[in-house]
């Protein structure tokens, strides 16, 4: 059986490019850009006040000036306008252009104003361009911003917006359908007797790619029947890009999916890795359809952990055993843990052991699970390691 990093490398090297799509700027959180986005122009387009107060000549302000003639008042929206008279100042309003002739801005708090007079009352000392955002200091027109392929959040709309891009081109979020399989297998909303479960496979998989920003998502159910399972293959491969079957693939008599699948033309690339728990599990390609498979394993342990380890973005953050653990088997071992966190800003990850892979109730005050590396026996505590989070 291949390795966990084997097994990564595999699906990193077939993964298809689902191709691009334009979407508008109202933007999808969880979106990946296809496209480089640069600045329309100056940023800031001119110089802008930082605060409420007042502008006026750095010049008059050095030769020793403290009081200054009101003229006027400058909102933020209006057009650049200038400043009449040296020995003068105006009032200005954070996000205005800064006005011609101004090359210092002095908060309200530090001002008195009366009959039209300015006197500068906080007597610390200034220097020029004090408070001004000036003009082009954050970027160039032209100059690119965010690079293609990056995630978009939150700023990154922003930014999107403010340069005014309306129609912005990104990764095409794949079409999903999650199949569950299984004859014992009921309806969440069924009352189940005891030879049978309730299909929940199905949400915990939906909400973890919910999680990671995936929405274009369909759930189905299919019966230990060979003939069902071709029939909607046929037609699945074609709806969907990606298609996530929970159970049915190991070494049951009726675990048809694998031999369906390689009747069906999919390129198998990996059936089995050394890893506890998952390791049933299989990822092919239907090249001709261009339709990942991923066969996850039914318990649901197994079907979350191999769902979140291979097919989840995790960027790679290491946490702290808080006790001993050992796993004697030569396998990879992902270990449900509950995670806290240290006034040394330490990840904590305290073991929930789990007796099978089946035992989803033990997942309930989990936050993820650890990767426990292959070859090792004895996990100390306070060893750290990779930290997959729900
Ligand atoms: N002789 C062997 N038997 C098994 C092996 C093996 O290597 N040799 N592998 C074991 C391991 S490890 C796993 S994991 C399971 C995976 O088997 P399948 O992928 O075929 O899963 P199923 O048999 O369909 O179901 C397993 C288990 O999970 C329950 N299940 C399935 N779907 C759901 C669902 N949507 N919601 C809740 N529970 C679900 C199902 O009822 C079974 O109890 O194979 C072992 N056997
Ligand atoms: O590999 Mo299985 O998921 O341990 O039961
Ligand atoms: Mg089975």
């Amino acid at each position: 059986m291949i390795s966990v990093a084997a097994a990564v490398e595999i699906i990193q090297t077939h993964w298809p490019d689902f191709g691009d799509t334009t979407i508008d700027f109202d933007g999808s959180y969880g979106a990946v850009l296809a496209e480089s986005i640069e600045a329309d122009r100056d940023y800031p387009p001119g110089d802008r006040v930082m605060m409420d107060g007042i502008a006026l000549a750095w010049s008059e302000y050095n030769q020793g000036r403290r009081q200054f003639n009101l003229l006027g008042t400058v909102a933020a929206g209006d057009r650049r306008c200038s400043l009449p008279d040296q020995a003068g100042c105006l009032e200005v309003m954070t996000g205005a252009l800064l006005p011609q002739n101004c090359d210092l801005v002095i908060p309200y708090e530090e001002v008195a104003i009366a009959d039209h007079q300015v006197k500068i009352v906080d007597l610390r000392s200034r220097n020029p361009g004090e408070f001004i955002h000036s003009k082009a200091s954050d970027c160039r027109s032209g100059t690119v911003i965010l690079e293609s392929a990056s995630k978009l959040n939150g700023p990154a709309w922003s930014i999107i917006t403010s340069f005014g891009k309306t129609k912005v081109k990104i990764k095409q979020t794949p079409r999903i359908q999650i199949i569950s399989t299984g004859d014992e297998l009921v309806e969440v909303t069924q009352k189940p007797e005891s030879h049978q479960l309730r299909r929940s496979n199905l949400y915990g998989l939906q909400v973890s790619l919910q999680s990671r920003g995936f929405q274009n998502l369909n759930l189905n159910h299919l019966a230990d029947d060979q003939e069902v399972i071709i029939s909607h293959y046929q037609r699945a491969k074609l709806e969907y890009d990606i298609l996530i079957y929970s159970g049915g693939i190991s070494k049951g008599k009726f675990d048809y999916l694998p031999k369906v699948w390689s009747e069906l033309g999919v390129t198998k690339y990996i059936h089995g890795v050394a890893q506890k728990p998952g390791k049933p599990m299989y990822f092919g390609v239907d090249h001709q359809a261009k339709t990942v498979i991923i066969g996850l394993p039914g318990n649901p342990i197994s079907s979350l952990v191999c769902l979140h380890r291979y097919f989840l973005d995790n960027p790679p953050i290491y946490a702290q055993l808080t006790r001993d653990f050992t796993f004697k088997k030569d396998l990879t071992y992902f270990l449900p843990v509950k995670r806290s966190y240290t006034p040394q800003a330490v990840i904590t990850a305290e073991p929930l052991p789990v007796k099978n892979s089946g035992e989803f109730i033990a997942l309930a005050n989990s936050d993820g699970f650890l990767e426990l590396p292959q070859h090792q026996a004895y996990f100390q505590a306070g060893e750290c390691f990779p930290f997959y989070a729900w």
